[in-house]
C-alpha cells in the first residue's frame, strides 16, 4: 500500500531542474531525495526504497537505463519515469520495455508531469494490492489446506510436493467436484514458479472456435473484431503455470498445435507469423478417459503421451468415506461463519445420511449441501430436512431410512472403473451408519444388530470416521 507520505527520488545532472522538480514534488506532498547522476541515484535508490523515481536518461557515469536496469534487480514495484530529450525517444521505447513504469520528454509541463506521477502512484498501488492477493491465495492453496483424512489422499499429497519441484506436465484426471483444480493450485502455489501467476482456461467453456485464439491469442486483424493484439493465456502464463481443465473437450486440429508447444515451446499468434517463445509449465485435468478416447481415435496417442508425463488422480468422495465427516464439518464452520449463523454441529441421523449419500457431484456437492442446510438450519444443530432432497433420508421415516439414492433401495449404485475393495467399503460405511443412526447412536445395540463384537464397531467407526 503507498504509504501517506510517498517518497520520491529525483535524478538530473542539471542542478536547476533537480530542484525545480524537488520543489515541485514537496509541494504535493512527496518526502524527496535527489542524486546528480545514475550512480548515487542507485545508491539512494538502495538506502531508501522510494515509492517513485523521476531519472534523466542522458547523465555521466551511469546512463539512466542503466541505473533503472540496477533499480529493477533491488525493486521491480517501484514505478519509475524516464525524462528524455526528443531525440532519445527511442531509447525510452526501449525503457519502457525494460520495466520503467512511463517516459517524459524535455522540456514539459509541470500539470503533465503531475498527472503521470498520479497514475504511477496508482498502478504502483494495485501492484501492491495484487501482490497481498496473490500472497493470500497462495497461503490457501497450500497442500495442508486440501484437507482429508483419507490415506489415497494422503500419498496425492505427497507426490503434490515431489511433481511441484519438477517442470514436468502433470494430467490430473478423477471425477468432476473431486478437487482436481485444488491439486493444479497447490502444484503451482508449492513450485519455484509460485510467484508468477496461475492462469485457468476451462477448455469446455470456451466456443471451439475461439478456443485457439484463447490459448495462444491473436494478431490486430487476424479475425472480425480482433481490433487489436491479443496476448493468449500461453503468454498471459508466462513463469508461471497454465491449468487447462477439461482438456478432453478440445478439437483434433487443437490437439496437434498443443502438442507442437509442449515439445518445441513456441507458437505462432493466430494470424500471425512471428514465433512467441514461452516459459510455461502446463497442467491439464480432465475428468473423461483419455485412454479410452485414444483407443476410440477421440484424442492422439502422441499428446496422450506427452501429457501423461505425471499422471496424479483424485479419488470421488464415495471411495474416501472417511473425509465426508471431515469436510462436512470443515464447511459447515465456514459457512456458519461466513452467514453469521450460530450452526456448531450435525444431529447424528443428519450425519448418518451424508455418510450413506452416494455424493456424484463429490466434493462441491457436499459443500453445496452443506451451505444449504447452514442456510436452513433453525438451531444450533442440522437436521435430515435442512438437507436437500436427494440426500435419501430426507421426509423418510427416521426409524427406516432408505440406503440411497439407488433406484434399487437395497443395494448402493455399482460405480464402474472402481475397485472392489473401495466399493465395499463405501457400502460398509452406509450400513455401520445407518445401523448407528437407527439405533439413536447407542454402540451396543448396533454392534448387536450387526452381528459384531462392540470392539470390531470402535473399529469401523473409527476407520470411517463415524461418531
Ligand atoms: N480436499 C478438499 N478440501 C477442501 N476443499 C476441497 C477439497 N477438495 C475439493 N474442495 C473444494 O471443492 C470444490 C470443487 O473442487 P475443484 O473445483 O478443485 O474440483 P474439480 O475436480 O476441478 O471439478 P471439475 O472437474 O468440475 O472442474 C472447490 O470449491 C474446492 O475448493
Amino acid at each position: 500500500m503507498t504509504p501517506p507520505f510517498p517518497t520520491a527520488l529525483v535524478v538530473d545532472d542539471d542542478e536547476a531542474i533537480r530542484q525545480m522538480l524537488a520543489a515541485v514534488l514537496s509541494r504535493e506532498g512527496f518526502a524527496v531525495t535527489t542524486a546528480a547522476d545514475g550512480v548515487e541515484a542507485v545508491a539512494a535508490f538502495a538506502a531508501q526504497r522510494p515509492a517513485l523515481v523521476l531519472m534523466d536518461i542522458r547523465m555521466p557515469r551511469m546512463t539512466g537505463l542503466q541505473a533503472l536496469a540496477e533499480m529493477r534487480k533491488i525493486d521491480r514495484a517501484t514505478a519509475v519515469i524516464l525524462m528524455t530529450a526528443y531525440a532519445e525517444v527511442e531509447t525510452a521505447v526501449q525503457a519502457i520495455k525494460d520495466g520503467a513504469f512511463d517516459y517524459i520528454i524535455k522540456p514539459f509541463d509541470i500539470a503533465e508531469l503531475l498527472l503521470l506521477v498520479g497514475r504511477a502512484l496508482q498502478m504502483r498501488s494495485l501492484r501492491d494490492d495484487i501482490a497481498v492477493l496473490h500472497r493470500e491465495l497462495s497461503a490457501s492453496y497450500r497442500t495442508d489446506r486440501i484437507l482429508t483424512a483419507s490415506p489415497r489422499m494422503a500419498e496425492l499429497l505427497q507426490t503434490i510436493a515431489k511433481v511441484a519441484k519438477s517442470t514436468a506436465t502433470v494430467l490430473v484426471t478423477g471425477e468432476s467436484g473431486t478437487g482436481k483444480e485444488l491439486v493444479a493450485a497447490a502444484i503451482h502455489y508449492n513450485s519455484p514458479r509460485s510467484a508468477g501467476p496461475f492462469v485457468k482456461v476451462n477448455c469446455a467453456a470456451v466456443p471451439e472456435g475461439l478456443l485457439e485464439s484463447e490459448f495462444f491469442g491473436h494478431e490486430k486483424g487476424a479475425f472480425t473484431g480482433a481490433a487489436a493484439r491479443r496476448r493468449g493465456r500461453f503468454e498471459q502464463a508466462e513463469h508461471g503455470t497454465l491449468f487447462l481443465d477439461e482438456i478432453g473437450d478440445i478439437s483434433a486440429s487443437l490437439q496437434v498445435k498443443l502438442l507442437r508447444v509442449l515439445q518445441e515451446r513456441e507458437f505462432e499468434r493466430v494470424g500471425g507469423t512471428d514465433l512467441v517463445r514461452i516459459d510455461t509449465r502446463v497442467i491439464v485435468a480432465t475428468n473423461k478417459n483419455l485412454e479410452e478416447m485414444v483407443r476410440q481415435g477421440q484424442f492422439r496417442q502422441d499428446l496422450y503421451f506427452r501429457l501423461n508425463v505425471v499422471t496424479l488422480r483424485t479419488v470421488p468422495l464415495r471411495e474416501r468415506p472417511e473425509d465426508i465427516r471431515l469436510l462436512a464439518s470443515h464447511f459447515l464452520q465456514r459457512f456458519a461463519a461466513e452467514n453469521r449463523i450460530d450452526v456448531t454441529g450435525f444431529d447424528d441421523q443428519a450425519m448418518a445420511c451424508l455418510m450413506a449419500h452416494g455424493w456424484p457431484g463429490n466434493i462441491r456437492e457436499l459443500s453445496n449441501a452443506v451451505e444449504r442446510a447452514v442456510v436452513m438450519s433453525t438451531g444450533p444443530l442440522i437436521f435430515c430436512e435442512d438437507l436437500p432432497e436427494q440426500l435419501a433420508c430426507r421426509g423418510d421415516d427416521p426409524a427406516e431410512p432408505s440406503l440411497g439414492p439407488s433406484p434399487e433401495p437395497d443395494h448402493p449404485p455399482v460405480a464402474g472403473g472402481t475397485p472392489l475393495r473401495d466399493q465395499v467399503s463405501r457400502f460398509e460405511a452406509r450400513v455401520v451408519a445407518e445401523t448407528l443412526a437407527r439405533n439413536g447412536g447407542n454402540r451396543m445395540r448396533t454392534a448387536q444388530d450387526l452381528g459384531i463384537s462392540r470392539r470390531s464397531l470402535l473399529y469401523k467407526l473409527q476407520e470411517y470416521g463415524i461418531s
